[in-house]
């Protein structure tokens, strides 16, 4: 197995491989497509399995090396020991019910409800067909709160990225503007991207996986 920089990505998801390039790329990673269509199902099962399962499929399909995440975002008031809830479903949730609806699910759980998330992002890389895929995992803790988005995304009519809206991060800009005063918190929404991309769930699982492929290249 010969390292190189370029990383194939297979997703299906836009905006998860802009923010992948955004992160990656200034740090001297190139990201590429995958040549042809790749498709994976959306797996079922616990998250690091869904994470690896669609990895070797991926590395299968392509016959080669490859990337892959799963991102799944975890309600604390729906969650236990042994269920993450959305978690790995959440995409269909958002899709049906909205940031809006997500949010306010939570309303019947507690008073005042336990509005507490984190959002998870799981990253597999495999060398190639019939290995084991490494997990990279990265979290960020927050809250989810009524849906926001910036001003701008909005009048331009913007579809936001996922559950963006809803979830505010409680690691937070300092050079985010003022206003009346104060730093009112952000969301994923409406936050710089610059910034999103130095905090988010995803940032840390790509720190992790640059120390893997380190790691990797160094093993050779
Ligand atoms: O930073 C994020 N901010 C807001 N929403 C996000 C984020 N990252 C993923 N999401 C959404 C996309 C999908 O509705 C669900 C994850 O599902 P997930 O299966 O991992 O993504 P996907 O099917 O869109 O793409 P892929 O082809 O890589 O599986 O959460
Ligand atoms: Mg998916």
């Amino acid at each position: 197995m010969v390292f190189t920089n370029q990383l194939v990505f297979v997703t299906g998801n836009e905006n998860k491989y802009r923010e992948v390039k955004q992160i990656l790329e200034p740090l001297g990673f190139t990201i590429v497509k995958p040549e042809h269509d790749v498709d994976v199902p959306e797996l079922q099962g616990p998250s690091e399995f869904i994470a690896k399962e669609k990895c070797r499929r991926a590395a299968e399909q392509i016959n080669g090396p490859c990337i892959t995440e799963d991102t799944s975002l975890k309600f604390d008031a729906l969650s236990t020991e042994k269920y993450d809830l959305p978690g790995p479903y959440i995409k269909y949730f958002v899709e049906n019910i909205k940031p809006q609806g997500l949010h306010d699910l939570l309303k019947g759980y507690g008073d005042p409800p336990n509005m507490k998330a984190s959002a998870m992002c799981l990253f597999a890389y495999s060398t190639g067909p019939g290995t084991e895929p490494h997990i990279c995992r990265g979290a960020a803790e927050g809250h989810i709160v009524p849906p926001r988005m910036r001003k701008e995304d909005v009048e331009a009519g913007k579809k936001p990225f996922g559950w963006d809206p809803i979830f505010q991060p409680n690691d937070q800009d300092p050079e985010r503007p003022e206003e009346g005063g104060e730093k009112p918190f952000q969301t994923y929404g409406e936050m710089n991207t610059v910034f999103k991309n130095k905090i988010s769930h995803r940032a840390k699982a790509l720190t992790i996986l640059r120390a893997k492929l380190e790691e990797l290249r160094n093993a050779q």
